[in-house]
């Protein structure tokens, strides 16, 4: 049997935080190697682990993937979170991007200077408001069901949550006027339904963002291009 996927990745969440987000809900165990020093980011650009020379990267049924989306889609495909048919996956696809182009924002916030993060934050808190959160909110009312597409969990409310989570750290209350979007968010599980087995709807999901929520990871969103910086002087 294959052994647990194993995520090559800083000591932040990043790039990577999504794919934890996915693995997570799937109720999937998972190991981390934190890349931590100057030496080890040296050896894993040269050892030939990246393709690209480039993190996120996950050991996953004897395949070493890079490139964050196709790591993604492929832990989507494994863990049955991406549709039943084409037309699932192309709205799931769409919302997912949509998400990926707020999310990308949210990632990148912490390493701009000072003056320029004022404007940044406007940015976030706008296109959020009045872009992103209206148009997922749309599909939820007009889609009259627990999931953005079918009747089914899939990486889109995934993703989603976790864009929720990023946005309403840099603007608490961002959400506060979307009521199906807060539904999303399978809250207020507790330690004991968790080792009992949660039995809702969202039963694995909501058991998988207890564990993303409680885990010890860092809390702050930690930009991979400062961690590079770092590692290269
Ligand atoms: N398109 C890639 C981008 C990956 C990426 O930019 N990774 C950063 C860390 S978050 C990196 O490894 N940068 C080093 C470099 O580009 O030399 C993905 O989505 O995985």
């Amino acid at each position: 049997m294959a052994g647990k996927p194993k995520l090559h990745y800083f000591n932040g969440r990043g790039r990577m935080e999504s794919i934890r987000w996915l693995l997570a809900a799937a109720g999937v165990e998972f190991e981390e190697k934190f890349i931590e020093t100057r030496e080890d980011w040296d050896r894993i650009r040269k050892d030939g682990s990246l393709m690209y020379q480039q993190v996120p990267m996950v050991e996953i049924d004897g395949m070493k993937l890079v490139q964050t989306r196709a790591i993604i889609n492929y832990i989507a495909n494994k863990h049955n979170l991406y549709g039943k048919d084409m037309k699932e996956r192309a709205l799931i696809d769409m919302y997912v991007e949509g998400v990926a182009d707020l999310n990308e924002m949210t990632i990148v916030f912490p390493v701009h200077p000072p003056g320029v993060k004022e404007t940044k934050l406007s940015e976030i808190k706008d296109k959020a408001k009045n872009r992103y959160f209206p148009a997922f909110e749309k599909v939820l009312k007009s889609h009259g069901q627990d999931y953005l597409v079918g009747n089914k969990l899939s990486k889109a409310d995934i993703l989603l949550v976790e864009l929720l989570y990023n946005v309403e750290e840099l603007n608490p209350g961002a959400t506060a006027s979307f009521p199906l979007l807060q539904a999303l968010k399978p809250e207020g599980i507790t330690d004991r339904e968790v080792q009992e087995g949660a039995s809702s709807p969202f039963s694995s999901w909501a058991v998988g963002l207890h564990l993303i929520k409680s885990r010890t990871l860092p809390t702050d969103i930690v930009n991979c291009s400062s961690k590079i910086q770092i590692l290269s002087r």
